[in-house]
């Protein structure tokens, strides 16, 4: 309480116009005192503010939008002169309506309010696409429900579609901005509890991670390429391009609170074409102790169990707001933050949560662990064969393996590279008929590669090492009909996305220091594929996937990342078994054992997990 008080009676002069990079949704709700009127309808975060001394009334006012200097008036509302400008987003301005068409009331909120927020939206906004932001039928879902402003109005005027609603606040950002870039940890922890039960509605409301039809958590699946967001917020499963699911919000609202805390995130700063990637790296890399080194403990142990949330979990929002609890105290007549809507709800689970608490079993961290550059070797079930396995092997020895393995009826089914040196895998079983191989000094030889495709040879396995230098195998008798592939710096999706629609699949992956080179080929004998990329080996991901029938096809890593090519196959094999391996040297005793089984190695490559 302090803290925001002393700051307003501090800045009386007009606030500064909102920075475009406004990342803060939740808007601070000023509750002047608690009349008669506006109880139990200010369902917005409400900042306790009992002198009435926060005031934005004097923000400078802004253009607005054209052709709305004079009034708004639609479907049904009142008419309303707009006022100053509350904010912008991504895909609309948000300005201060002030109604003129004269009402019996006076409510502060509600229908006949005398000041509402009017949401602009032009109509070539990428927003209404398909005619009305879809936002509207989200507020229609969600409005009303704690935290989250009620629409009364919508309609198009002009040339833009307007929503009239609610006035909350002062947003958080703009308390934030105008406290010298920081805020006290009572009011962070309060906004912590307000924002946790505010999710919590929204996410008991929301039908984003449940199918509207069967009620079912929405199913899970990843597209690198996909990103929406605000880069500094998002959690690392959004940059990662996984559907968005209860966690992810609770992720973002994590760092929004470190940030309110300290004034920065460790991974600010970045610019460039791959921001992101370099974002998305940094928030892997920073463990909670590092992040909320300088934070109360319930915000590294908030951190720690958001981050470490399964796709399809239910968070324990009760026990998260308990650990806030601590730090503000039990009377929450003294908390800086009106409380009382998360009070209802959460206060007494929270209490009943933790005691249950006692039995639960300590959960494997998902995110959590050394980064480690490992062994990544996959085996799949097979009819016995022989099989056959080279490692640290130098560029001068290569042939001679090759040669050997050739006379024995063996052809080479992976290749993969480690400090330089090769690692080759050879089978009696990859049906192939003939086989020619490239050592080169560059990733990839185009020219070596064409030459063979002339004489129906196709990439059958490829791996790059740390110095650049390339093996090339390519193999006739497989049942490629076409072939294509690319060499690119950051992981290709885009591409690969593309090369789907016309009937390609990944076969084979190689990555040579921070570069991928990816072969995709027509004719591959699958039905469907799927990509896992992250920044350490993505178990969750990869048993999902398994779950729906998919079996890892290819793989490769970098330093920072490793990827996974999952396939369906068009042709189900009697045995289905499949199983992963990560060690740190060449996992030669555990092939072995492996072959004891009757299981073979079917990829294998060197790079990012995470011991
Ligand atoms: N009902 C409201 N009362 C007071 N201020 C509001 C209200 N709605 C929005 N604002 C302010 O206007 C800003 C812009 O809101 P808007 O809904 O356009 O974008 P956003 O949700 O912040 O971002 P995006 O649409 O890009 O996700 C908000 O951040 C907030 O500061």
């Amino acid at each position: 309480m302090p803290d925001l008080r002393s700051r307003a009676r501090r800045n009386r002069e007009p606030v500064k116009p909102t920075p475009n990079q406004n990342p803060i949704k939740l808007t601070v709700q000023t509750r002047r005192r608690k009349t008669a009127e506006n109880k139990g309808k200010n369902n917005a975060i409400a900042v306790e503010d009992k002198n009435n001394i926060v005031n934005l009334e004097t923000t400078p006012l802004e253009a607005h939008p054209r052709a709305f200097r004079e009034e708004v008036q639609v479907g049904g509302s009142p008419a309303y002169r707009i006022e100053r400008k509350l904010g912008k987003g991504g895909f609309g301005q948000v300005y201060v309506g002030r109604r003129i068409s004269p009402s019996a009331s006076n409510e502060r909120s509600g229908p006949g309010a005398v000041e509402v927020a009017l949401k602009f939206e032009h109509r070539s906004s990428k927003g209404c696409n398909y005619g009305p932001p879809y936002e509207w039928q989200v507020y229609n879902a969600l409005g009303g429900s704690h935290g989250v402003p009620r629409v009364h109005y919508k309609g198009r005027q002009g040339d833009y579609y307007v929503m009239v609603m609610d006035m909350l606040g002062p947003s958080l950002w703009d308390v934030w901005n105008n406290n010298s870039h920081t805020m006290s940890i009572e009011m962070v922890a309060c906004i912590a509890i307000e924002s946790i039960s505010i999710l919590e509605k929204m996410h008991s409301r929301a039908t984003r991670w449940r199918d509207t039809s069967t009620g079912l958590h929405v199913e899970y699946d990843q597209r690198p390429d996909v990103f929406r967001g605000t880069v500094r917020y998002a959690s690392v499963h959004a940059h990662l391009g996984r559907t968005g699911s209860r966690r992810d919000d609770l992720e973002s609202l994590a760092y929004t609170l470190i940030f309110l805390l300290r004034g920065r995130l460790p991974w600010q700063g970045y610019q460039g074409e791959n921001k992101g990637f370099l974002v998305c790296k940094k928030k892997m890399a920073t463990s909670p102790e590092t992040l909320c080194c300088f934070c109360p403990q319930p915000f590294r142990q908030f951190v720690e169990y958001v981050v470490n949330l399964k796709f399809d979990e239910e968070p324990n929002y009760a026990k998260y707001i308990s650990l806030f609890d601590g730090i503000v105290g039990p009377n929450p007549d003294i908390r800086p933050i009106n409380t009382d809507g998360a009070q209802k709800v959460g206060h007494k689970r929270g209490r009943l949560t933790m005691e249950e608490e006692e039995d639960e079993q300590p959960k494997k961290k998902v995110r959590m662990g050394m980064p480690a550059t490992q062994w990544i070797s996959v085996y799949n079930a097979r009819r016995p064969m022989k099989q056959r396995y080279h490692y640290n092997v130098a560029d001068m020895r290569l042939s001679q393996h090759i040669e050997k393995g050739n006379e024995d009826g063996l052809f080479i089914s992976s290749v993969a590279s480690c400090s330089n040196l090769w690692a080759l895998i050879m089978d009696a079983g990859t049906g192939f008929t003939a086989q020619v191989y490239e050592l080169s000094p560059y990733f990839l030889h185009k020219e070596w590669i064409m030459e063979q495709w002339e004489k129906n040879y196709y990439i059958s396995a490829i791996a790059g090492a740390n110095n650049g230098s390339s093996l090339v195998v390519m193999s006739k008798g497989t049942q490629y009909l076409q072939q294509s592939y690319k060499v690119s710096d950051s992981f290709p999706f885009k591409w690969i996305n593309k090369k789907w629609r016309e009937g390609f699949y990944v076969t084979a992956m190689a990555t040579a220091g921070s570069r991928w080179a990816i072969v995709m080929s027509r004719g591959a004998g699958f039905s469907d594929q799927v990509v896992e990329l992250d920044f350490l080996y993505p178990s969750e991901g990869i048993h999902r996937r398994w779950d729906s029938g998919y079996r890892i096809t290819s793989t490769a890593a970098t330093w920072d990342q490793a990827a996974f090519v999952l396939s369906v196959p068009r042709r189900k094999p009697a045995d289905e078994t499949q199983e992963t391996l990560r060690t740190s040297a060449f996992p030669s005793t555990h092939v072995k054992e492996k072959w004891a089984k009757n299981l073979y190695i079917a990829s294998v490559c060197y790079g990012r997990t995470v011991s």
